[in-house]
C-alpha cells in the first residue's frame, strides 16, 4: 500500500493502462481482461488488475490533470515496479482533418509548466513518447488514426483561445491534460510511455459526444494500448 494505491505488493502489473476516468477502468478491465479484480479503490480511484492474452495489465484511473497524474504514476513506479505506461484519454481535436472518435497518437506534448517544471528551471523540456511502442500502437490501429504533437493543459476552461490558435497553426493535433507529466516521468525512471487519445470533442467545431461515449465508446484504443504493448 501507499498513500494513493491500496493494492498489495505483487497486486499492480508491469504494464499498465492510465484512463482518467476511474468509471473508463472498471470499463475496460471488464471487457478486456481477464479475471479482473479490483485491487485499489482508494479515493474511489478503481485500479484492476487481470491478464490479457496471458499478460498481466493492470488498469488504473489517474484523475484529470498532471498533478493527480502525478501522484498515481510516481507511486506505480517507484512502488510497485510499473515499467510499461500506457494512457488511454480523451482529447479535443485541434486540426480540421481530426474527426470525433479518431484515435490521436501523442508523439510529443507540448505545455507552459507541469509538475516537474521546476526541476527543469530555464528549459524546455521536450516530452517526448516511447517510440517502439509509438510504432506498435499505430500498426495495431483498425481506424483513423493521427501522429503528432499534443498540448497538455493545466486547465479544462481555458481563457486563452489565441492558445488554440498558435498551437493549431505550428500543427498540434490534440488538447488534454496529463500527458508531458507521463512522458516526464517515464523518462526521469527510464520506463516506456505513450499516449493514446480518443478525440471527445473538437476545439474548431464546438461538437462533443455524449459522456457515456466517454466512458465506454473507446474500445479501439484500449486495444492498441494491449497490442503495442505486448507485440
Ligand atoms: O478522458 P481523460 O482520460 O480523463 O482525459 C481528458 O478528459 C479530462 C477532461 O475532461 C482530462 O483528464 C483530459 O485529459
Ligand atoms: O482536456 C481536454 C480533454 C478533452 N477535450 C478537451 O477539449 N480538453
Amino acid at each position: 500500500m501507499t498513500f494513493h494505491i491500496g493494492a498489495k505488493p505483487g497486486e499492480i502489473a508491469e504494464t499498465c493502462l492510465l484512463p482518467g476516468d476511474p468509471y473508463r477502468a472498471r470499463w475496460a478491465a471488464e471487457r478486456f481482461l481477464d479475471g479482473a479484480t479490483l485491487v485499489s479503490e482508494t479515493r474511489g480511484m478503481l485500479a484492476y488488475t487481470g491478464t490479457w492474452q496471458g499478460h498481466p495489465v493492470t488498469i488504473h484511473g489517474t484523475g484529470m490533470g498532471m498533478p493527480s497524474l502525478s501522484i498515481y504514476v510516481n507511486e506505480l513506479i517507484r512502488d510497485y515496479g510499473a515499467k510499461t505506461l500506457i494512457r488511454v484519454g480523451s482529447c479535443g481535436a485541434l486540426q480540421p482533418d481530426i474527426a470525433l472518435r479518431d484515435v490521436v497518437l501523442a508523439q510529443s506534448a507540448s505545455t507552459i509548466g507541469s509538475p516537474s517544471s521546476s526541476i527543469f528551471r530555464e528549459m524546455r523540456y521536450a516530452p517526448v513518447a516511447d517510440f517502439g511502442l509509438l510504432t506498435k500502437a499505430h500498426a495495431a490501429a483498425t481506424g483513423p488514426v493521427h501522429v503528432g504533437g499534443i498540448f497538455t493543459s493545466y486547465t479544462f476552461y481555458d481563457e486563452r483561445p489565441d492558445l488554440n490558435d498558435q498551437l493549431q497553426r505550428h500543427g498540434c493535433l490534440a488538447v488534454e491534460m496529463e500527458t508531458a507529466e507521463l512522458y516526464t516521468l517515464a523518462a526521469r525512471y527510464q520506463r516506456r510511455a505513450l499516449s493514446i487519445l480518443t478525440v471527445s470533442d473538437h476545439i474548431l467545431t464546438g461538437e462533443a459526444l455524449p459522456s457515456a461515449d466517454r466512458e465506454t465508446g473507446f474500445s479501439a484504443m484500449v486495444e492498441m494500448a494491449l497490442r503495442a504493448a505486448f507485440t
